[in-house]
This record gives structure tokens, C-alpha cells and sequence, in this order.
């Protein structure tokens, strides 16, 4: 199979679909690569290293549309390149379509078949291909969540892990999966205050084995939210109903009860956003505010560790990719966790929680 891999051209996305070394992965199993020229600029891997895997570079984006039969990338297609995709061609990428029903209305006209990394399921459960990014977005969030707190950033001016004599922040984490779990870790080791909510009590039986009382862990309604928001420095978001636009668990109303210049980080906004006044933002004009809490809803918060996040996203998306190139649409047909990942076929959502959150 002929792959493609375009330069990202999301707002500060340096990641990049295939690393050289995973180009060469795809060329040893008998495949061609095209990119295109300087894809690989954000990770400080030149043309010349691609060739030296293997791959041939093309001069423009629009040139890698056109010929492969597969486009290998890290983020949703933007409307220029949804309408450069073409029946009979896949599409590999992160799509998180629920929220967004533009885009799948882009990539319904122009028959592609989308394959989101996002809905790709596990044997054991989980969503492999999500979970590397979720790993790298849940560890940024409290770097993320501890420069909003900054007073010149317009913060409530409060230090992590407070000093002898004075309180920590308190972070207070919606949802205790992969996000969760991470942002846990990192607030826990700044010396934070850790508060997590989950639905799922053999989730929250395993954060409390993990965390030994260094976080507490609280069953997640209305009410036991409610309680934490009056407290809370720090709220990060970070639920996830696979394939379904995210619950709205923080009304707006319930901004008040929140202590001023408090900060929410929403991981979940590429899903929509788990509080009501979410709305994405970008790594350039990352924060802003609502009713005095600063709010920060980057969608592609691992773009700005494109080293780490590029290779931690080849590492889980290789096998899938070399059995998509090896076998076409028909490999989703023969492994049941890849089929979940076809969103889009023949002009139609083809995913039954993606369509049933569209509306479709
Ligand atoms: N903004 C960004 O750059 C990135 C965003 N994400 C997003 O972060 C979100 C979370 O992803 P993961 O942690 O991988 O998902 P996950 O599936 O590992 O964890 C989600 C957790 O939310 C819990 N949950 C569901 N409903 C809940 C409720 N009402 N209250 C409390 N907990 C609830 C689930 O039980 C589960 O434990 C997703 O939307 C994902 O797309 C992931 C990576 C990067
Ligand atoms: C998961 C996702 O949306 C990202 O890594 O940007
Ligand atoms: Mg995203």
C-alpha cells in the first residue's frame, strides 16, 4: 500500500503521524511512504532521516492526498484537507467526531474511510490508542493548571504544594482514568491536596489501592461535585464516555460556588467539554475567563511535546496502521477492537455511539 503522511497544520501541533522509525517499520513490510517535506520539523527529524527509513518526500500536502491509498496523521482533518480525501482511501488519525458534526459532515461527502485512533478498543478493555495521549494531556494538565494559577496569568496566586505553614492547592480530578489517573500523579508529587471522582467503584477501589491515601477518592454526582468545586484550586476534566460528546458536570451556576480566579482545565474538551462554559482554546491563546474562573480547554495538548508524544503515539498506533496498510478497510472486518475505530465508511457514521451523539 502506497501511506501518506502530511505535515500537521493544526494551530501549534508539532506532532507528526509516523516517525521515521515507524516509517521504516511500514517500508520493511513491503510498503511505500510518501512525505511531505519537513512533516517531521516539530521533532527535529529532517527529510533526510525519513529517507533514511525509507520513505520518499513529496513537496506539498496537497501531493500526499492525492496518491496514497492510506493518510497516516495526529489530528482531526481541518476543512482544507477534508476536501482532498477521496472514496476508497483510509483515513488514520484522532477524530473525536461526536462534538463535531461539521467535520463529520466533511468526511461523510467525501467517502473516506475514517479510522479514529479514539475509538479503537483493547483486548483487555480501554482504548489503546487514546491512551498514550491521554497519558502525556493528564501529566501536563497540573503544569497547565499550575502557570494558570499564577497571579500574572490571572490566577488565584496559589503555589501547588504550598510551603511549611501554609495549605496546599486542591485539585480535584472528574474522572479517574487514564487523564485522571496521570494528573493525579503529578498533583500528588508537587505535594497537592488530590481529590478524584469517578463513576465506577472498581475503578475508584484501584485508586485507592494505587494512591494510599496520598489522594481520596469520591463517588462522582451532582452533589459530592458540588461540595469539592467550593474548595477546589485546581478542577480538571477528565471523563470520557467512549465515542459520546462529554456530560456537562459543572453548570455554569455552579461557577459561583467556586472560590475566585480558581482554575478549570478540561482535558475533555476534544469530546465536547465536561463543564458548560468550556470552549476549545488553542496552545497560541490557551486560558480565558467566565464569571471570574479562568478556564483552559487546549484540544491538542500533547502538541506541545511532540517528541514524547509523537513517538508515545507510534509506539500504540504501529500494529493497527501496518494491518490497515496490509489488508485495507477489510482489517476491521477481521479484528473486532479495530472495527470500533471505523467512524466513517461509504459516506455514512458507521460507529453507533458516534452517530447516536451526532444525531445522525
Ligand atoms: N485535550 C487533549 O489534548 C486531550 C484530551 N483527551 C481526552 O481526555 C478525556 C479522558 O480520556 P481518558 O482518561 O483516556 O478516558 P478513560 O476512559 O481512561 O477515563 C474516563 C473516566 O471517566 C469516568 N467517568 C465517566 N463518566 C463520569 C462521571 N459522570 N463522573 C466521573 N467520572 C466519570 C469513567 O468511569 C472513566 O474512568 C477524553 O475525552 C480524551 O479524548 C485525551 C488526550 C488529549
Ligand atoms: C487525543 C487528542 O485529541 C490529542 O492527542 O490531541
Ligand atoms: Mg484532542
Amino acid at each position: 500500500m502506497l501511506v501518506g503522511v502530511p505535515k500537521e497544520i493544526k494551530n501549534h501541533e508539532y506532532r507528526v503521524g509516523l516517525t521515521p522509525e515507524a516509517v521504516r517499520e511500514y517500508c520493511a513490510a513491503g510498503h511505500q511512504v510518501i512525505v511531505e517535506t519537513n512533516a517531521g520539523q516539530g521533532i527535529s527529524k529532517t527529510d533526510d532521516d525519513y529517507r533514511a527509513g525509507g520513505a520518499t518526500i513529496v513537496d506539498s500536502a496537497e501531493e500526499v492526498f492525492a496518491r496514497a491509498d492510506m493518510i497516516v496523521k495526529v489530528k482531526e482533518p481541518q476543512p482544507n484537507e477534508w476536501v482532498q480525501l477521496r472514496e476508497g482511501q483510509i483515513l488514520f488519525t484522532y477524530l473525536h467526531l461526536a462534538p463535531d458534526p461539521d467535520q463529520a459532515k466533511g468526511l461523510m461527502d467525501a467517502g473516506v474511510s475514517a479510522v479514529a485512533y479514539e475509538t479503537v478498543t483493547g483486548p483487555g478493555g480501554g482504548l489503546p490508542l487514546l491512551a498514550p495521549m491521554s497519558e502525556v494531556a493528564g501529566r501536563l494538565s497540573i503544569e497547565a493548571g499550575a502557570m494558570a494559577l499564577r497571579a500574572h496569568n490571572g490566577g488565584r496566586g496559589t503555589l501547588m504544594g504550598g510551603v511549611p505553614g501554609v495549605l496546599p492547592a486542591k485539585v480535584v480530578v472528574l474522572g479517574g482514568g487514564v487523564v485522571g489517573t496521570q494528573a493525579a500523579r503529578m498533583a500528588v508529587g508537587l505535594g497537592a491536596s488530590v481529590e478524584i471522582f469517578d463513576k465506577s467503584l472498581p475503578r475508584l477501589r484501584q485508586l485507592d489501592e494505587m494512591f494510599q491515601g496520598r489522594a481520596v477518592t469520591r463517588y462522582s454526582t451532582a452533589g459530592t461535585i458540588e461540595q469539592a468545586l467550593s474548595g477546589a484550586d485546581v478542577v480538571i476534566g477528565a471523563v470520557l464516555i467512549p465515542g459520546a460528546s462529554a456530560p456537562h458536570l459543572v453548570p455554569r451556576e455552579d461557577l459561583k460556588l467556586m472560590k475566585n480566579r480558581a482554575v478549570l482545565v478540561d482535558v475533555a474538551i476534544d469530546q465536547g467539554g465536561c463543564f458548560e462554559t468550556s470552549k476549545p482554546t488553542t496552545h497560541e491563546d490557551p486560558t480565558y475567563e467566565v464569571d471570574g474562573i479562568i478556564h483552559y480547554c487546549v484540544a491538542n495538548m500533547p502538541g506541545a511535546v511532540p517528541l514524547t508524544s509523537s513517538y508515545a503515539l507510534n509506539n500504540a498506533t504501529l500494529p493497527y496502521g501496518l494491518a490497515l496498510a496490509e489488508r485495507g478497510i477489510a482489517a476491521c472486518e477481521e479484528d473486532p477492537h479495530l472495527l470500533p475505530g471505523l467512524n466513517v465508511h461509504q459516506g455514512k457514521i458507521v460507529n453507533a455511539a458516534v452517530a447516536e451523539s451526532l444525531g445522525f
